[in-house]
């Protein structure tokens, strides 16, 4: 499957989609990220791995436009960023899923899915629906529009969400993400439903042609079944890079300590 997901990837442009330069950001007197550098091509998946509280989800937010660097340069598709997402739109669509599948409780499936269409396009109600029950199928929850995120296991919610980033606008093609980035999307989940979450996201990337994502998670297994590339981050820099092949081969003690699960080495445990 991964030969033909590097012949796929050869086939993409390789241009970068984005690229962060020497991104840093303080929190009070926490200096989470420190000179990151890091550049995300068309087409590839990248794993962004590291001890809890090293500013992985800080590096999602800030790739997205949700958050500011203090210092650091964003190019978008080749174009300097100026402010948030808000002040100027990238040249290129960036959608997020996050760790928490962030529904709103009190508005449907359906609601919730095509909440971008019903808000911002001028499609009929209809028309929206439809869309909303491909991208549900899509997604492997076919028939549950009507249903209320209450009613919806973990693994569903994350599965909905999903479908939420991807579903697109016909009048508007470019609105499908270019560029997605999952916040721990196997958070919390068990080792099925993790691989069916991980086939997910590989099958949505092979779907449509050099779609990339940025994935931020802890779990193993979800690095080796969804990542090509993989950026260890620790200490505010990014301190390790590789393929999902090298973590096993590789020498850095960061990397053999974090696979491990040793508590002796250069990470020390927080708390
Ligand atoms: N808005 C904020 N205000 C203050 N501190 C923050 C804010 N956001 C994040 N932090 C701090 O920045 C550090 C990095 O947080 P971040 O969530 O990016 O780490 P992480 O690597 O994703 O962690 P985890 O693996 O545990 O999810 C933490 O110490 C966190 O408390």
């Amino acid at each position: 499957m991964y030969e033909l997901e590097n012949e796929r990837q050869q086939n993409c442009v390789e241009e970068p989609l984005v690229e962060l330069k020497g991104i840093r950001k303080i929190f009070g007197s926490n200096r989470v990220l420190d000179d990151v550098n890091l550049s995300i091509n068309r087409g590839e998946a990248l794993a962004i791995i590291g001890p809890s509280g090293t500013g992985k989800s800080t590096i999602l937010r800030i790739i997205a436009g949700l958050l500011a660097p203090d210092q650091g340069d964003i190019y978008v598709a080749g174009q300097q960023r100026v402010g948030l997402i808000d002040d100027s739109p990238d040249p290129i669509r960036i959608g997020m899923v996050f760790q928490q599948a962030a529904l709103f409780d009190s508005l449907s499936v359906d609601e919730n899915v095509g909440f971008f269409l019903y808000q911002h396009s001028r499609l009929a109600r209809s028309e929206i629906r439809q869309l909303v029950d491909e991208a549900l199928e899509m997604v492997g929850l076919p028939g549950i529009a009507d249903r209320y995120p209450a009613e919806l296991s973990g693994g569903m919610r994350k599965r909905v969400s999903f479908a939420r980033a991807v579903i697109a606008n016909p009048e508007n093609p470019h609105d499908r993400p270019d560029l997605l980035l999952y916040d721990e999307p196997t958070a919390g989940l068990d080792p099925i439903a993790s691989t069916v979450i991980e086939d997910l996201i590989r099958e949505m990337q092979q779907g449509q042609a050099c779609s990339s994502y940025v994935m931020v998670t802890h779990q193993d297994s979800t690095i080796r079944r969804t990542a090509d590339r993989v950026s260890f981050l620790h200490q505010g820099k990014i301190q390790w890079s590789g393929s999902v092949a090298d973590i096993d081969e590789t020498d850095n003690a960061l990397v053999r300590q974090f696979f491990s699960g040793n508590v002796e080495g250069p990470i020390h445990v927080v708390g």
